[in-house]
Protein backbone atom coordinates (compact mmCIF):
# COMPACT_ATOMS: atom_id res chain seq x y z
CA UNK A 1 0.00 0.00 0.00
CA UNK A 2 1.76 3.25 -1.00
CA UNK A 3 1.70 6.26 1.45
CA UNK A 4 -0.81 7.81 -0.36
CA UNK A 5 -3.49 5.43 0.05
CA UNK A 6 -2.70 5.06 3.80
CA UNK A 7 -3.04 8.67 4.08
CA UNK A 8 -6.37 8.85 1.84
CA UNK A 9 -7.63 5.78 3.92
CA UNK A 10 -7.20 7.21 7.09
CA UNK A 11 -8.90 10.80 5.89
CA UNK A 12 -11.61 8.64 4.20
CA UNK A 13 -14.54 10.88 4.74
CA UNK A 14 -12.60 14.00 4.08
CA UNK A 15 -11.15 13.01 1.01
CA UNK A 16 -15.11 12.19 -0.28
CA UNK A 17 -16.30 15.37 0.82
CA UNK A 18 -13.44 16.60 -1.08
CA UNK A 19 -13.43 14.65 -4.73
CA UNK A 20 -17.45 14.15 -4.53
CA UNK A 21 -18.56 17.45 -4.38
CA UNK A 22 -21.50 18.71 -5.78
CA UNK A 23 -18.78 21.47 -7.57
CA UNK A 24 -17.28 18.25 -9.12
CA UNK A 25 -20.27 16.74 -9.75
CA UNK A 26 -22.05 19.58 -11.82
CA UNK A 27 -18.96 20.47 -13.89
CA UNK A 28 -18.90 16.49 -15.00
CA UNK A 29 -22.52 16.75 -15.99
CA UNK A 30 -21.95 20.21 -17.15
CA UNK A 31 -24.39 21.63 -15.26
CA UNK A 32 -22.14 24.03 -13.47
CA UNK A 33 -23.15 27.85 -13.31
CA UNK A 34 -20.24 30.03 -15.48
CA UNK A 35 -20.22 32.08 -12.49
CA UNK A 36 -19.59 29.63 -10.26
CA UNK A 37 -16.72 27.91 -12.31
CA UNK A 38 -15.56 31.78 -13.62
CA UNK A 39 -14.75 32.70 -9.62
CA UNK A 40 -12.98 29.21 -8.85
CA UNK A 41 -10.94 29.42 -11.88
CA UNK A 42 -10.07 33.37 -11.40
CA UNK A 43 -8.84 31.75 -7.67
CA UNK A 44 -7.37 29.02 -8.78
CA UNK A 45 -4.73 31.17 -10.79
CA UNK A 46 -4.08 33.12 -7.56
CA UNK A 47 -3.88 29.48 -5.75
CA UNK A 48 -1.48 28.43 -8.02
CA UNK A 49 0.73 31.06 -7.50
CA UNK A 50 1.03 29.97 -4.19
CA UNK A 51 1.25 26.57 -4.61
CA UNK A 52 4.39 27.12 -6.78
CA UNK A 53 5.74 29.22 -3.68
CA UNK A 54 5.30 25.85 -1.59
CA UNK A 55 6.91 23.77 -3.84
CA UNK A 56 10.09 26.52 -4.55
CA UNK A 57 10.15 25.51 -0.66
CA UNK A 58 10.81 22.28 -1.67
CA UNK A 59 13.64 23.27 -3.48
CA UNK A 60 14.83 25.35 -0.04
CA UNK A 61 14.66 22.59 1.80
CA UNK A 62 15.43 19.79 0.05
CA UNK A 63 18.21 17.57 1.58
CA UNK A 64 19.50 16.01 -1.87
CA UNK A 65 19.79 16.78 -5.16
CA UNK A 66 16.80 14.40 -6.56
CA UNK A 67 14.49 16.66 -3.70
CA UNK A 68 15.41 19.81 -5.31
CA UNK A 69 14.99 18.82 -8.76
CA UNK A 70 11.75 17.12 -8.72
CA UNK A 71 10.41 19.58 -6.54
CA UNK A 72 11.95 22.67 -9.52
CA UNK A 73 10.17 20.11 -11.72
CA UNK A 74 7.06 20.49 -10.29
CA UNK A 75 7.16 24.25 -9.75
CA UNK A 76 7.18 23.83 -14.13
CA UNK A 77 4.12 21.83 -14.34
CA UNK A 78 2.27 24.16 -12.20
CA UNK A 79 3.59 27.09 -14.08
CA UNK A 80 2.33 25.41 -17.15
CA UNK A 81 -0.68 24.43 -15.63
CA UNK A 82 -1.42 28.46 -15.39
CA UNK A 83 -1.73 28.39 -19.09
CA UNK A 84 -5.40 26.82 -18.83
CA UNK A 85 -6.18 29.58 -16.94
CA UNK A 86 -5.32 32.36 -18.57
CA UNK A 87 -6.63 31.11 -21.48
CA UNK A 88 -10.37 30.40 -19.85
CA UNK A 89 -9.77 33.97 -18.87
CA UNK A 90 -8.93 34.95 -21.88
CA UNK A 91 -11.65 33.92 -23.29
CA UNK A 92 -13.91 36.13 -20.79
CA UNK A 93 -12.37 39.16 -21.50
CA UNK A 94 -9.78 38.57 -17.83
CA UNK A 95 -6.61 39.35 -19.17
CA UNK A 96 -3.36 38.28 -16.61
CA UNK A 97 -3.16 41.52 -15.39
CA UNK A 98 -6.71 41.97 -13.57
CA UNK A 99 -6.35 38.15 -12.70
CA UNK A 100 -3.24 39.04 -10.73
CA UNK A 101 -5.70 42.42 -9.12
CA UNK A 102 -7.96 40.06 -8.37
CA UNK A 103 -8.50 40.09 -4.87
CA UNK A 104 -7.98 37.23 -2.97
CA UNK A 105 -11.04 34.89 -1.64
CA UNK A 106 -10.55 33.74 1.76
CA UNK A 107 -10.84 30.54 1.62
CA UNK A 108 -8.52 30.64 -0.78
CA UNK A 109 -5.89 32.56 1.74
CA UNK A 110 -6.66 29.68 4.40
CA UNK A 111 -5.70 26.89 2.23
CA UNK A 112 -2.53 28.17 0.19
CA UNK A 113 -0.82 29.45 3.47
CA UNK A 114 -1.87 26.47 5.41
CA UNK A 115 0.30 24.52 2.87
CA UNK A 116 2.84 26.92 3.03
CA UNK A 117 2.77 27.02 6.76
CA UNK A 118 2.90 23.00 6.86
CA UNK A 119 6.30 23.09 4.33
CA UNK A 120 7.97 26.34 6.64
CA UNK A 121 6.95 24.75 10.59
CA UNK A 122 7.62 21.09 9.27
CA UNK A 123 10.30 19.12 6.52
CA UNK A 124 9.79 18.09 3.20
CA UNK A 125 7.55 15.01 3.96
CA UNK A 126 4.85 17.42 5.90
CA UNK A 127 4.88 19.63 2.96
CA UNK A 128 4.46 16.83 0.09
CA UNK A 129 1.55 15.65 2.93
CA UNK A 130 -0.20 18.75 2.70
CA UNK A 131 -0.08 19.13 -1.12
CA UNK A 132 -0.66 16.10 -2.00
CA UNK A 133 -4.53 16.63 -1.72
CA UNK A 134 -4.09 18.94 -4.72
CA UNK A 135 -1.81 17.29 -6.89
CA UNK A 136 -3.25 14.01 -6.49
CA UNK A 137 -6.88 14.67 -6.07
CA UNK A 138 -7.43 16.39 -9.28
CA UNK A 139 -6.10 13.57 -11.37
CA UNK A 140 -8.38 11.40 -9.50
CA UNK A 141 -11.40 13.44 -9.63
CA UNK A 142 -10.63 14.43 -13.51
CA UNK A 143 -10.52 10.38 -14.32
CA UNK A 144 -13.67 9.32 -13.11
CA UNK A 145 -15.24 12.17 -14.83
CA UNK A 146 -13.33 11.63 -18.17
CA UNK A 147 -15.07 7.98 -17.83
CA UNK A 148 -18.15 9.50 -17.78
CA UNK A 149 -20.26 9.67 -20.48
CA UNK A 150 -21.14 13.78 -20.21
CA UNK A 151 -17.73 14.09 -19.06
CA UNK A 152 -16.56 12.80 -22.03
CA UNK A 153 -18.76 15.06 -24.29
CA UNK A 154 -16.74 17.65 -26.37
CA UNK A 155 -19.78 19.87 -26.08
CA UNK A 156 -19.82 20.05 -22.40
CA UNK A 157 -18.52 23.48 -21.84
CA UNK A 158 -15.83 22.36 -18.50
CA UNK A 159 -14.34 19.52 -21.45
CA UNK A 160 -10.98 21.12 -21.47
CA UNK A 161 -10.84 21.41 -17.70
CA UNK A 162 -11.40 17.63 -17.55
CA UNK A 163 -9.21 17.05 -20.15
CA UNK A 164 -6.54 18.93 -19.00
CA UNK A 165 -6.53 17.02 -15.59
CA UNK A 166 -7.11 13.46 -17.29
CA UNK A 167 -4.43 13.46 -19.48
CA UNK A 168 -1.29 11.51 -18.86
CA UNK A 169 1.09 14.61 -18.61
CA UNK A 170 -1.19 15.66 -15.88
CA UNK A 171 -1.20 12.28 -14.18
CA UNK A 172 2.39 11.70 -14.32
CA UNK A 173 2.61 14.67 -12.25
CA UNK A 174 0.11 12.96 -9.66
CA UNK A 175 2.10 9.64 -10.55
CA UNK A 176 5.23 11.17 -9.42
CA UNK A 177 3.91 12.92 -6.42
CA UNK A 178 2.49 9.37 -4.83
CA UNK A 179 6.23 7.99 -5.52
CA UNK A 180 7.64 11.05 -3.86
CA UNK A 181 5.16 10.45 -0.67
CA UNK A 182 6.52 6.92 -0.37
CA UNK A 183 10.63 7.87 -0.73
CA UNK A 184 10.27 10.13 1.87
CA UNK A 185 7.73 8.10 3.84
CA UNK A 186 10.84 5.41 3.88
CA UNK A 187 12.75 8.02 4.87
CA UNK A 188 11.39 10.12 7.35
CA UNK A 189 7.95 8.75 8.61
CA UNK A 190 7.97 6.82 11.75
CA UNK A 191 4.38 5.03 13.29
CA UNK A 192 4.56 7.34 16.22
CA UNK A 193 4.66 10.62 13.20
CA UNK A 194 1.74 9.06 11.18
CA UNK A 195 -1.22 10.97 13.45
CA UNK A 196 0.64 14.07 12.92
CA UNK A 197 1.08 13.77 9.38
CA UNK A 198 -2.19 12.31 8.57
CA UNK A 199 -3.77 15.68 10.38
CA UNK A 200 -2.05 17.24 7.58
CA UNK A 201 -3.95 15.63 4.68
CA UNK A 202 -7.07 15.48 6.33
CA UNK A 203 -6.57 19.11 6.75
CA UNK A 204 -5.57 19.67 2.88
CA UNK A 205 -8.48 17.54 1.75
CA UNK A 206 -11.12 19.82 3.79
CA UNK A 207 -9.59 23.20 2.55
CA UNK A 208 -9.92 21.44 -0.61
CA UNK A 209 -13.65 20.87 -0.42
CA UNK A 210 -14.05 24.90 0.94
CA UNK A 211 -12.37 25.77 -2.24
CA UNK A 212 -15.13 23.88 -4.43
CA UNK A 213 -17.82 25.51 -2.14
CA UNK A 214 -16.08 28.94 -2.41
CA UNK A 215 -16.79 28.67 -6.64
CA UNK A 216 -20.73 27.29 -5.77
CA UNK A 217 -21.07 30.33 -2.79
CA UNK A 218 -20.31 32.53 -5.74
CA UNK A 219 -22.96 31.23 -7.95
CA UNK A 220 -25.71 32.38 -5.66
C1 LIG B 1 -7.53 24.20 -5.50
C2 LIG B 1 -6.75 23.34 -6.43
N1 LIG B 1 -6.40 22.08 -6.03
C3 LIG B 1 -5.67 21.30 -6.93
C4 LIG B 1 -5.28 21.74 -8.16
C5 LIG B 1 -4.52 20.87 -9.08
N2 LIG B 1 -3.16 21.24 -9.19
C6 LIG B 1 -5.64 23.03 -8.48
N3 LIG B 1 -5.32 23.58 -9.66
N4 LIG B 1 -6.39 23.83 -7.61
Amino acid sequence: MTLFDRLKAASADDWTAYVEHDFVRQLGEGTLPVPAFRTYLVQDYLFLIHFARAYALGIFKGRHLADMRSALASVNAILGEMDLHVGFCAEWGISEAELERTPEERANTAYTRFVIDAGLRGDLLDLHVALAPCVIGYAEIARRLAATAKGADPANPYARWIAEYSGEAYAAVAEAAIAKLDSLGDELLTEKRFTAVSDLFAQASRLEADFWQMGLDAAG
